[in-house]
Protein backbone atom coordinates (compact mmCIF):
# COMPACT_ATOMS: atom_id res chain seq x y z
CA UNK A 1 0.00 0.00 0.00
CA UNK A 2 1.30 3.15 -0.81
CA UNK A 3 2.71 5.46 2.27
CA UNK A 4 0.32 8.15 3.23
CA UNK A 5 2.92 11.37 3.16
CA UNK A 6 3.49 9.56 -0.53
CA UNK A 7 -0.36 10.06 -1.80
CA UNK A 8 -0.43 13.11 -0.64
CA UNK A 9 2.52 14.26 -2.15
CA UNK A 10 1.67 12.50 -5.17
CA UNK A 11 -2.18 14.02 -5.33
CA UNK A 12 -0.57 17.43 -4.83
CA UNK A 13 2.15 17.00 -7.33
CA UNK A 14 0.17 16.07 -10.44
CA UNK A 15 -2.51 18.88 -9.72
CA UNK A 16 0.04 21.55 -9.31
CA UNK A 17 1.56 20.23 -12.82
CA UNK A 18 -1.62 19.92 -14.29
CA UNK A 19 -2.49 23.61 -13.15
CA UNK A 20 0.35 25.49 -14.11
CA UNK A 21 2.88 24.21 -16.82
CA UNK A 22 1.40 25.00 -20.08
CA UNK A 23 2.51 24.52 -23.68
CA UNK A 24 5.98 25.79 -24.65
CA UNK A 25 7.26 26.76 -21.37
CA UNK A 26 10.31 27.42 -19.85
CA UNK A 27 10.34 25.06 -16.00
CA UNK A 28 12.23 24.88 -13.09
CA UNK A 29 12.25 21.00 -11.27
CA UNK A 30 12.89 21.04 -7.84
CA UNK A 31 14.30 18.50 -5.99
CA UNK A 32 13.53 15.56 -3.20
CA UNK A 33 10.92 13.04 -3.27
CA UNK A 34 7.65 14.88 -3.58
CA UNK A 35 9.30 16.28 -7.15
CA UNK A 36 9.42 12.97 -8.70
CA UNK A 37 5.95 12.54 -8.78
CA UNK A 38 5.86 16.16 -10.28
CA UNK A 39 8.09 15.01 -12.94
CA UNK A 40 6.27 11.67 -13.50
CA UNK A 41 3.22 13.75 -14.29
CA UNK A 42 5.16 15.96 -16.89
CA UNK A 43 6.13 13.08 -18.94
CA UNK A 44 2.53 12.14 -18.78
CA UNK A 45 1.53 15.39 -20.28
CA UNK A 46 4.11 15.78 -22.30
CA UNK A 47 3.27 11.90 -23.70
CA UNK A 48 -0.22 12.51 -24.12
CA UNK A 49 -1.21 16.16 -24.95
CA UNK A 50 2.43 16.98 -27.06
CA UNK A 51 3.27 19.46 -24.37
CA UNK A 52 6.44 21.11 -25.81
CA UNK A 53 8.95 21.84 -21.96
CA UNK A 54 12.08 22.78 -21.79
CA UNK A 55 13.35 21.48 -17.94
CA UNK A 56 16.08 23.70 -15.90
CA UNK A 57 17.29 21.63 -13.15
CA UNK A 58 17.80 22.46 -9.77
CA UNK A 59 20.54 19.96 -8.57
CA UNK A 60 22.41 16.62 -9.91
CA UNK A 61 19.22 14.80 -8.62
CA UNK A 62 16.65 16.74 -10.87
CA UNK A 63 19.34 17.00 -13.58
CA UNK A 64 18.97 12.35 -13.61
CA UNK A 65 15.49 12.81 -13.38
CA UNK A 66 14.80 15.25 -16.00
CA UNK A 67 17.63 12.89 -18.07
CA UNK A 68 16.04 9.73 -16.93
CA UNK A 69 12.93 10.80 -18.37
CA UNK A 70 14.36 11.82 -21.51
CA UNK A 71 12.33 15.62 -21.05
CA UNK A 72 14.33 18.33 -23.16
CA UNK A 73 17.31 19.91 -20.23
CA UNK A 74 18.09 23.54 -20.36
CA UNK A 75 20.84 25.46 -18.57
CA UNK A 76 20.35 28.98 -17.12
CA UNK A 77 22.78 30.06 -19.44
CA UNK A 78 20.15 29.13 -22.20
CA UNK A 79 17.14 29.97 -20.18
CA UNK A 80 17.63 32.67 -17.62
CA UNK A 81 14.19 33.53 -17.40
CA UNK A 82 11.56 30.78 -16.73
CA UNK A 83 7.71 30.64 -17.13
CA UNK A 84 7.20 28.77 -14.00
CA UNK A 85 9.23 26.77 -11.49
CA UNK A 86 7.97 23.64 -8.88
CA UNK A 87 9.35 22.31 -5.71
CA UNK A 88 8.87 20.46 -2.66
CA UNK A 89 9.56 21.91 0.82
CA UNK A 90 10.09 20.67 4.19
CA UNK A 91 8.14 22.78 5.96
CA UNK A 92 5.16 26.00 4.70
CA UNK A 93 3.96 28.53 7.01
CA UNK A 94 0.70 30.66 6.95
CA UNK A 95 2.08 33.23 4.87
CA UNK A 96 4.17 30.62 2.65
CA UNK A 97 6.95 31.17 3.95
CA UNK A 98 9.53 28.07 3.55
CA UNK A 99 12.19 25.97 4.95
CA UNK A 100 13.63 23.65 2.04
CA UNK A 101 17.19 22.02 1.73
CA UNK A 102 16.17 19.07 4.30
CA UNK A 103 17.94 16.90 1.29
CA UNK A 104 20.92 19.33 1.41
CA UNK A 105 19.48 21.17 -2.34
CA UNK A 106 18.65 24.87 -1.44
CA UNK A 107 21.06 27.32 -3.48
CA UNK A 108 20.50 26.19 -6.77
CA UNK A 109 16.69 25.76 -5.91
CA UNK A 110 16.70 29.49 -4.41
CA UNK A 111 18.35 30.71 -7.63
CA UNK A 112 16.00 28.97 -9.87
CA UNK A 113 13.13 29.74 -8.43
CA UNK A 114 14.12 33.44 -8.19
CA UNK A 115 14.53 33.53 -11.90
CA UNK A 116 11.05 32.13 -12.56
CA UNK A 117 7.91 34.07 -12.78
CA UNK A 118 5.92 31.95 -10.66
CA UNK A 119 7.32 29.37 -8.49
CA UNK A 120 5.01 26.64 -6.67
CA UNK A 121 5.27 24.34 -3.94
CA UNK A 122 4.16 20.95 -3.65
CA UNK A 123 3.78 18.95 -0.45
CA UNK A 124 1.93 16.66 1.62
CA UNK A 125 -0.13 18.00 4.22
CA UNK A 126 2.10 17.13 7.36
CA UNK A 127 3.82 20.12 6.11
CA UNK A 128 1.29 22.98 6.16
CA UNK A 129 1.71 24.63 9.34
CA UNK A 130 0.97 28.05 10.74
CA UNK A 131 4.39 28.45 12.33
CA UNK A 132 7.75 27.33 10.85
CA UNK A 133 9.40 24.61 13.09
CA UNK A 134 5.88 23.24 14.25
CA UNK A 135 6.83 20.17 11.86
CA UNK A 136 9.84 20.23 11.00
CA UNK A 137 12.06 19.94 13.90
CA UNK A 138 15.66 19.71 12.12
CA UNK A 139 16.50 23.47 11.39
CA UNK A 140 16.91 25.90 8.76
CA UNK A 141 19.10 24.35 6.42
CA UNK A 142 22.15 26.92 5.92
CA UNK A 143 25.25 26.56 3.19
CA UNK A 144 28.52 27.60 4.06
CA UNK A 145 31.84 27.78 2.32
CA UNK A 146 33.78 24.98 3.78
CA UNK A 147 36.76 27.09 5.78
CA UNK A 148 34.23 29.15 7.63
CA UNK A 149 32.20 26.38 8.91
CA UNK A 150 33.30 26.75 12.55
CA UNK A 151 33.23 31.23 12.37
CA UNK A 152 29.93 30.95 10.97
CA UNK A 153 28.74 28.42 13.63
CA UNK A 154 29.71 30.74 16.01
CA UNK A 155 28.26 33.89 14.69
CA UNK A 156 25.00 32.15 14.32
CA UNK A 157 24.30 31.57 17.89
CA UNK A 158 25.93 34.96 18.88
CA UNK A 159 23.45 36.94 16.68
CA UNK A 160 20.71 34.78 16.70
CA UNK A 161 20.95 32.31 19.46
CA UNK A 162 19.73 28.73 19.19
CA UNK A 163 21.92 25.86 18.25
CA UNK A 164 23.81 24.66 15.06
CA UNK A 165 24.72 21.42 13.84
CA UNK A 166 26.97 20.84 11.35
CA UNK A 167 25.41 18.10 8.95
CA UNK A 168 27.45 14.83 8.79
CA UNK A 169 26.94 12.25 5.80
CA UNK A 170 25.55 8.57 6.10
CA UNK A 171 28.01 6.19 4.11
CA UNK A 172 30.38 8.79 3.85
CA UNK A 173 32.94 10.01 6.26
CA UNK A 174 32.80 13.32 7.73
CA UNK A 175 30.28 16.14 7.07
CA UNK A 176 27.83 16.02 3.46
CA UNK A 177 29.24 18.08 0.79
CA UNK A 178 26.32 20.08 -1.35
CA UNK A 179 26.23 20.16 -4.81
CA UNK A 180 28.21 23.17 -4.87
CA UNK A 181 31.22 21.68 -2.93
CA UNK A 182 30.05 23.24 -0.14
CA UNK A 183 29.21 22.05 3.18
CA UNK A 184 24.91 22.46 5.02
CA UNK A 185 24.86 23.83 9.04
CA UNK A 186 21.25 23.01 10.51
CA UNK A 187 20.32 26.21 12.43
CA UNK A 188 17.96 25.21 15.35
CA UNK A 189 16.09 28.39 16.14
CA UNK A 190 14.49 29.38 19.53
CA UNK A 191 10.81 30.47 19.52
CA UNK A 192 9.51 32.37 16.30
CA UNK A 193 12.03 34.55 15.01
CA UNK A 194 11.21 37.71 12.71
CA UNK A 195 12.44 35.80 9.75
CA UNK A 196 13.08 38.46 7.30
CA UNK A 197 15.33 40.02 9.84
CA UNK A 198 16.66 36.33 10.77
CA UNK A 199 17.54 36.08 6.80
CA UNK A 200 19.24 39.39 6.48
CA UNK A 201 21.56 38.75 9.56
CA UNK A 202 22.17 34.88 8.35
CA UNK A 203 23.33 36.53 4.68
CA UNK A 204 25.75 38.90 6.10
CA UNK A 205 27.74 36.30 7.68
CA UNK A 206 30.65 36.07 5.91
CA UNK A 207 30.97 32.18 4.28
CA UNK A 208 26.95 32.04 4.70
CA UNK A 209 26.12 31.03 0.72
CA UNK A 210 22.46 30.71 1.03
CA UNK A 211 19.78 30.19 3.59
CA UNK A 212 16.77 27.30 3.31
CA UNK A 213 14.42 30.04 3.88
CA UNK A 214 12.26 31.02 0.89
CA UNK A 215 10.53 34.03 1.95
CA UNK A 216 7.66 35.77 0.14
CA UNK A 217 8.56 34.03 -3.27
CA UNK A 218 5.87 31.05 -3.69
CA UNK A 219 2.67 32.39 -5.09
CA UNK A 220 0.65 29.40 -4.16
CA UNK A 221 1.00 25.94 -2.23
CA UNK A 222 -0.29 22.60 -3.54
CA UNK A 223 -1.15 20.23 -0.13
CA UNK A 224 -2.00 16.72 -0.68
CA UNK A 225 -4.06 14.79 1.82
CA UNK A 226 -3.38 11.04 2.13
CA UNK A 227 -6.85 10.13 0.21
CA UNK A 228 -5.94 12.38 -2.50
CA UNK A 229 -7.56 15.47 -2.31
CA UNK A 230 -5.36 18.58 -2.80
CA UNK A 231 -6.17 22.28 -0.94
CA UNK A 232 -4.11 25.01 -2.50
CA UNK A 233 -3.02 28.28 -0.88
CA UNK A 234 -2.01 31.60 -1.76
CA UNK A 235 0.11 33.70 0.66
CA UNK A 236 -1.56 35.41 3.71
CA UNK A 237 -1.24 39.22 3.77
CA UNK A 238 0.95 39.58 6.86
CA UNK A 239 -0.05 41.72 9.81
CA UNK A 240 1.26 45.37 9.30
O1 LIG B 1 17.03 19.80 -0.08
C1 LIG B 1 15.99 19.43 -0.54
C2 LIG B 1 14.91 20.28 -1.08
O2 LIG B 1 14.86 21.58 -0.55
C3 LIG B 1 13.55 19.60 -1.03
O3 LIG B 1 12.72 20.28 -1.92
C4 LIG B 1 12.91 19.59 0.36
O4 LIG B 1 13.78 19.03 1.30
C5 LIG B 1 11.60 18.76 0.33
O5 LIG B 1 11.92 17.45 0.01
P1 LIG B 1 10.85 16.30 -0.08
O6 LIG B 1 10.01 16.56 -1.27
O7 LIG B 1 11.67 15.05 -0.23
O8 LIG B 1 10.07 16.29 1.20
Amino acid sequence: MEDQAQAGKRAAAKRAVDERIRDNQVVGIGSGTTIVSAVERLVERVRDEKLSVVCIPTSFQARQLILENKLPLGTLEQYPQLDVAIDGADEVDAHLNLIKGGGGCLTQEKIIASCAKEFYVIADDRKDTAKLGTYWKKGVPIEVVPMAYRPVQLKIQQQLGGKTELRMAHRKAGPIVTDNGNFIIDWMFDGTPDWVEADRKLHCIPGVLETGLFLNMAKAAYFGTSDGNVSVRIPEISPS
